[in-house]
């Protein structure tokens, strides 16, 4: 079963993490998953990028796709005649949308298609509006499905893989990145076992990974983020299957922390190590991963593991949230443009010769 129809996409529609109403933004709350499914409705801008900020909302694509809903909400406080004269009442709502996480260049890909689309437009820029953040998260529900059947024809039968942090539905519009791999790879016969990392300090995986797959009925395992490299060197492992957050010119690319001690071990053992994202995932204005701004959160998402305190009262925390892997320690990106082999500057621009 090779091909992207023999799949039944719709089995994996169950999780949904965003959804527009017309009025009002619905936001699955993954700060309280998997115990409790609550929503959180964002009526206004400020809202969705406080539930951007707060990881009510997470995952590259899907905070992407929140924030173009957050410009619809903020054009409801808008009066304005035509597209251009909206974009400049609109601008602070956006610079407060995209400033609300760094790291992912989602965000501001939206941000921007959405400027865009107000360009010249004339008395309906409304509905262009709500028209093309419809557009943002239907195209990534689309570009899942393509790069989960291209990264598991990658993989041979009785594959074993581990992921990291949460890249499946709860990340984007559906499906998922690496976890859409993963998902497609499973239903295609290629991936036999799914090892999850826990993905400390904030447990993406142990809350939101495994409960996903779970939920498929593909049986993954658990493991702590220091059982890694123990994992490889006793031979259960074949490929690490990751997201991104921000993918470079030379393909350097930004992930979760944690994600460049997986890539080095994996290089170090012989193992394949592959990134998933959609080309909005794609900078090619940022020539390396030096230039990427690395979010720091609060050390209180280290010294507690929820409301329990796990570090003596008083020491010190440092909680970088995202690293960089370099290209040269990645076997393929997957997007859904096509899978760039051996990342550099040159197989990039194969792929992507204009910025995106
Ligand atoms: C499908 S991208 C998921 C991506 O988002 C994560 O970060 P966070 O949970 O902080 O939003 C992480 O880097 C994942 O790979």
């Amino acid at each position: 079963m090779d091909n992207q129809t023999a799949i039944d996409f719709e089995l994996y529609d169950r999780v949904r993490p965003i959804r527009w109403d017309g009025q009002a933004l619905h936001l699955l709350d993954q700060r309280v998953l998997p115990f409790r499914e609550e929503q959180v409705v964002c009526t206004d801008s400020d809202a969705v990028a406080h539930a951007i900020t707060e990881l009510v909302v997470r995952g590259a694509p899907a905070i992407g796709i929140s924030a173009a809903y957050g410009v619809v909400l903020a054009a409801n406080a808008v009066e304005a005649a035509n597209g251009d004269s909206a974009l400049k009442a609109l601008e602070p709502a956006m610079q407060r949308l995209h400033d609300a996480r760094p790291t992912a260049v989602n965000l501001a890909w939206a941000l921007n298609r959405m400027g865009d689309t107000l360009h010249g437009a004339g008395a309906d820029w409304r509905e262009q509006l709500v028209a093309m953040a419809d557009r943002i998260a239907k195209d990534d529900l689309l570009a899942n499905r393509r790069m989960g059947v291209l990264g598991a024809q990658m993989m041979q039968p009785g594959t074993r893989v581990l992921t990291h942090c949460n890249t499946g539905s709860l990340a984007t519009a559906g499906f998922g990145t690496a976890l859409g791999v993963i998902r497609a790879g499973c239903a295609m016969g290629r991936i036999d076992k799914v090892y999850a990392g826990e993905t400390r300090p904030w447990l993406q995986g142990a809350r939101l990974t495994v409960w996903e797959l779970a939920q498929d009925g593909l049986n993954p395992t658990l493991i702590a983020d220091s059982a890694a490299a123990h994992l490889m060197k006793t031979g259960g492992v074949d490929w690490v299957v990751a997201g991104a957050d921000r993918i470079c010119a030379n393909g350097d690319t930004a992930n979760k922390i944690g994600t460049y001690s997986l890539a080095i071990a994996a290089k170090h053992h012989g193992i394949g190590f592959m990134v998933v994202a959609p080309a909005s995932t794609v900078d090619m204005n940022t020539p390396n991963g030096d230039a990427i701004e690395i979010e720091e959160r609060l050390p209180t998402e280290l010294l507690s593991v929820g409301s329990v305190r796990t570090a003596a009262e008083g020491v010190a925390a440092w909680n970088p949230v995202f690293d960089v892997t370099p290209a040269e320690l990645i076997t393929a990106i997957v997007t859904e443009k096509g899978v760039v082999h051996a990342p550099s500057v040159a197989t990039m621009r194969e792929l992507f010769p204009q910025d995106v």
